[in-house]
Order: C-alpha cells, then sequence, then structure tokens
C-alpha cells in the first residue's frame, strides 16, 4: 500500500526520479557535449528533435482543450506562443530551424519530417497521446521534466561552442529562452501537483507520469545513439552526406 505523502515529500520523490533517469544521464548527450559527435550524428539529432518541438505545441493545445479555469488555459496559452510565437515575436520552432539551418539541412526537408527515425515519431506521438488520454493531473506532471531541463541545456550549449567550431551563439538560439521559460513552467507545473494530488493514488500517477515522459526523451536519444552511432540506420531514414 502506497502511503500519503506530504507535498515536500512528493516533490523529492518527483526530483530522484529526475537525477536518476532523466535523459541528462544518456550516454549521447555526453557524447555530444564532450564533442565526440560527428557532423552528420549532430544532423541527425537536430532533424529528429525537430519533431518533438513541432509537437509540443499540439500537446499544450489537446490538453489546453480540456482545462477547466481561466488561469489554467492561461498559463497553457503562453507555453504555446512560447513555440508557435506570435504576430511579433517568433517562437521556439522557428528557432529550431536556426539549428538545422547551422548544420546544413535544408528547412523543407526538416520540416517534411522525411528522415525522422520511426522511434522519434512513435516516443513523439506517445506524448501527445499520453497527455490527450490521460488525467489533467498526470499530464500536467508529465511536463515536469523541464524542472531538469536548465541543467542540461546549459552543458549541451556550453560543450557545443567549446567542441564544435561551426556551431555558433546564434545556431543555438533555441535554447537562450528556454533557459527562464522552462523554469517558469516547472514551477508552475510543481505548484499544481503538490496541491492537487491528494491521495496515494494521485500521487503515484504523478510519479508515473514523470517517469513515462523520462522514458520517451531516453527512447528518443536510444534510438539516435542505435541508428547513428551504432550505425543501424532503419531504411527510409535520414542518412547523413558527412561522416
Ligand atoms: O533540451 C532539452 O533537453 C529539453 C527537454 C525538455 C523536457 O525535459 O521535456 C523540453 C525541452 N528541451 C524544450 O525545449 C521544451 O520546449 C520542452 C517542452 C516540454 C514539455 O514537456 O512541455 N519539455 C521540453
Amino acid at each position: 500500500m502506497n502511503t500519503l505523502l506530504s507535498p515536500d515529500e512528493l516533490e523529492a520523490r518527483l526530483r530522484a526520479i529526475g537525477a536518476e533517469r532523466y535523459h541528462r544521464q544518456h550516454p549521447l548527450h555526453k557524447a555530444m557535449y564532450e564533442g565526440k559527435l560527428t557532423k552528420g550524428q549532430l544532423q541527425a539529432w537536430a532533424l529528429n528533435r525537430y519533431y518533438y518541438q513541432a509537437q509540443i505545441p499540439r500537446k499544450d493545445a489537446t490538453l489546453l482543450a480540456r482545462l477547466p479555469t481561466t488561469e489554467l488555459r492561461r498559463e497553457w496559452r503562453r507555453r504555446i506562443e512560447d513555440h508557435d510565437g506570435t504576430a511579433d515575436s517568433s517562437g521556439g520552432i522557428a528557432r529550431w530551424l536556426k539549428l538545422t539551418n547551422g548544420l546544413g539541412l535544408d528547412d523543407e526537408y526538416v520540416t517534411s519530417l522525411k528522415g525522422l527515425l520511426p522511434a522519434t515519431l512513435f516516443a513523439v506521438d506517445a506524448y501527445v497521446a499520453f497527455v490527450r488520454d490521460r488525467s489533467i493531473l498526470a499530464a500536467i506532471a508529465s511536463s515536469l521534466t523541464e524542472l531538469f531541463s536548465p541543467t542540461i541545456i546549459g552543458e549541451r550549449m556550453e560543450g557545443m561552442l567549446r567542441n564544435y567550431p561551426y556551431i555558433s551563439e546564434d545556431t543555438l538560439a533555441y535554447f537562450k529562452p528556454r533557459l527562464t521559460q522552462a523554469p517558469q513552467d516547472s514551477t508552475f507545473a510543481l505548484n499544481y501537483v503538490k496541491e492537487h494530488a491528494r491521495t496515494p493514488e494521485q500521487q503515484q500517477e504523478v510519479l508515473g507520469a514523470l517517469e513515462f515522459k523520462c522514458a520517451i526523451l531516453w527512447q528518443l536519444l536510444d534510438a539516435l545513439d542505435h541508428a547513428y552511432v551504432e550505425g543501424h540506420i532503419p531504411p527510409g531514414a535520414f542518412v547523413p552526406e558527412t561522416p
């Protein structure tokens, strides 16, 4: 039987899941910031990660439609604008294309989604389906990986600028705003789950949602590792021109 945790105990359990399972621990992340990847491998990562970026606002729009209060909808609307932009400012998806473009990939090819690994499609689509089908509490909890993203993003930016001469601050423009957006997102989501997970069952649901999301992010890197480091590129997937 699961016992009822205090809100702070719940937070500690969530942070322990992140410390163990977040994709910061993945060997491909380490290889990336240590400068061990080829340009072709970085291209494959950026190309596949584009699909995650492009689906995030669809995931948030799916949740937005189910949210019962103005306060919650306003919070989630902001997330959609962060990614899609507004009439006055470009959003995260457009900034991600600066990265793929800077790495030598055509926008048209990237946005066509041709060349994605099947595992990328399956994993990202599973995240959108989770948020569509599960409780609002679980859906909000599944965004809590953002508690840990500023650390991985900082590490990645610093390592990539230092180790890959063809990568500039401008190419990495996507990441800088995330360093302030992610803490805003995750503070809201953490406060929400601490307040609304009031039974042992709800708390287990929250913990399970974070584990599920960590597994999605881990799977994205595992699939890239298998295809582009181990060399088992599935038929139809992107084949780098440069080694
Ligand atoms: O660079 C990363 O490692 C990373 C991780 C995550 C995450 O932990 O889910 C997100 C992002 N970036 C990101 O850029 C982003 O916009 C984002 C939105 C979400 C979400 O679940 O709603 N996660 C993430």
